[in-house]
């Protein structure tokens, strides 16, 4: 059996006062016209992984409009132990819900055990021309795809980074100084290593598939750690460099009004393989090739590592390939073995499908069989 969703229930989320699908082991195909709640259901789906989602929205802002009920989002996973029952949300006040299977669970890593999650969508259409800060966004959601913990890595690290700027910029003592970045040093070696592991095993499985994919590969890479090129070999080792810069470039970063360097300026370089030219220099359509080649190779990595084999969440991404490269993407999916959720606003992009999917269509935040 195919690890899938086979209830998905939706109460005060976006435009939906309440939806529940009940699907089987097939994709799921969703049309619709524009702004009927397509990518909302895709969302949904998103927020029962670590992190804030597909549009990496505010939590608060995912409660229905004129609802004060807070918002709810479950699934019933089927899994080879049997079915598993999941859920996040937030109370009316904004605390934070997960519940698995009848009881609360402490964080959304709890998770994990049952669902890894992936997704395209167009918001990432220019993700190789644009700021780096996306890029790492988009290399941490890889990761923590794959290490769940990343995701609460990064968070905590950029919340005591923050911390830093204001001690620096407030003159307190140099001891909470200390303090902070030796907590700084300590998630910020680990957030590289699990980023410069997590891409070395990417590179790997994709050179050694190089001639069996129908979507180009990439050349992953990330950028120095330290402008002067400085490495540490050893966990123990980073943290101890990280402190130490961090230490030294007091001053400095007192005057810039913020942390020049560390995890969170390096950025990810992406060439393609078989052009042998920077990622950027493509045209929108090889980009968006490019961009699905990483992740079904992604999603392939995390099916060889944790034996969970991601769902992947398409937000219009056929509408966008020519008819062969539409093809070749769903010949890429079934081959997967996980379900997929397709979004467009016209069901003939999913004819090729044929009874491979499930189909609904989604008018004004309801969503029925088509
Ligand atoms: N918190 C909210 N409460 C109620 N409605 C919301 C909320 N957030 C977003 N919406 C509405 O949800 C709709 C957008 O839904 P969604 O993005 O899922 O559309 P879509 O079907 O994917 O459309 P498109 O084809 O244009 O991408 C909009 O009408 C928007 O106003």
């Amino acid at each position: 059996m195919i690890r899938h969703i086979s209830r998905l229930r939706l109460t005060a989320f976006r435009n939906y006062a309440s939806a529940a699908l009940d699907l089987d082991e097939r994709h799921v195909v969703l049309t619709g016209p524009n702004g009927s709640g397509k990518t909302n259901l895709l969302e949904a789906i998103s927020v029962l992984s670590p992190g804030r989602g597909l549009r990496g929205a505010s939590f608060d802002t995912l409660q229905s409009q004129g609802s004060d009920i807070g918002w709810a989002v479950a699934a019933t996973i089927e899994t080879d132990d049997g079915p598993a029952d999941i859920g996040t949300g937030a109370t009316p006040d904004g605390g934070r819900r997960v519940r698995v299977n009848g009881a609360n669970a402490r964080s959304i890593e709890a998770m994990s055990d049952y669902l890894r999650v992936l997704w395209l969508t167009p918001a990432m259409d220019g993700l190789f021309s644009g700021p780096a800060g996306e890029r790492r966004r988009f290399l941490d959601r890889l990761v923590t795809t794959l290490i769940p913990s990343h995701s609460s890595a990064v968070s905590d690290y950029e919340k005591a980074m923050r911390q830093r700027n204001k001690l620096l910029e407030d003159g307190t003592d140099p001891r909470w100084l200390s303090a902070v970045e030796a907590q700084m040093a300590e998630l910020g070696a680990s957030i590289h290593l699990n980023r410069t592991d997590s891409l070395a095993h990417l590179q790997s499985l994709i050179v050694e598939s190089l001639d069996d994919v129908s979507f180009p590969a990439a050349i992953l890479s990330l950028t120095p750690l330290f402008e002067d090129g400085a490495e540490a070999s050893t966990s123990a080792e980073l943290e101890a460099l990280l402190a130490q810069r961090w230490h030294a470039a007091r001053g400095l970063d007192r005057a810039a009004g913020r942390t020049t360097s560390g995890p969170h300026r390096v950025d990810l370089d992406v060439i393609h393989a078989q052009k042998h030219m920077p990622a950027a220099l493509g045209s929108t359509g090889e980009q968006k090739a490019l961009l699905i080649g990483l992740i079904l190779a992604h999603a392939r990595l995390v099916r060889l590592r944790t034996g969970i084999v991601p769902f992947l969440l398409l937000d219009e991404i056929a509408a966008h390939l020519d008819p062969d490269r539409r093809r070749a993407l769903f010949a890429a999916l079934d081959g997967l073995e996980t379900q997929c959720f397709l979004t467009g606003t016209d069901p003939l992009l999913f004819e090729a499908l044929e009874d491979r999917a499930q189909r609904f269509v989604v008018r004004e935040g309801r969503v029925a069989l088509d």
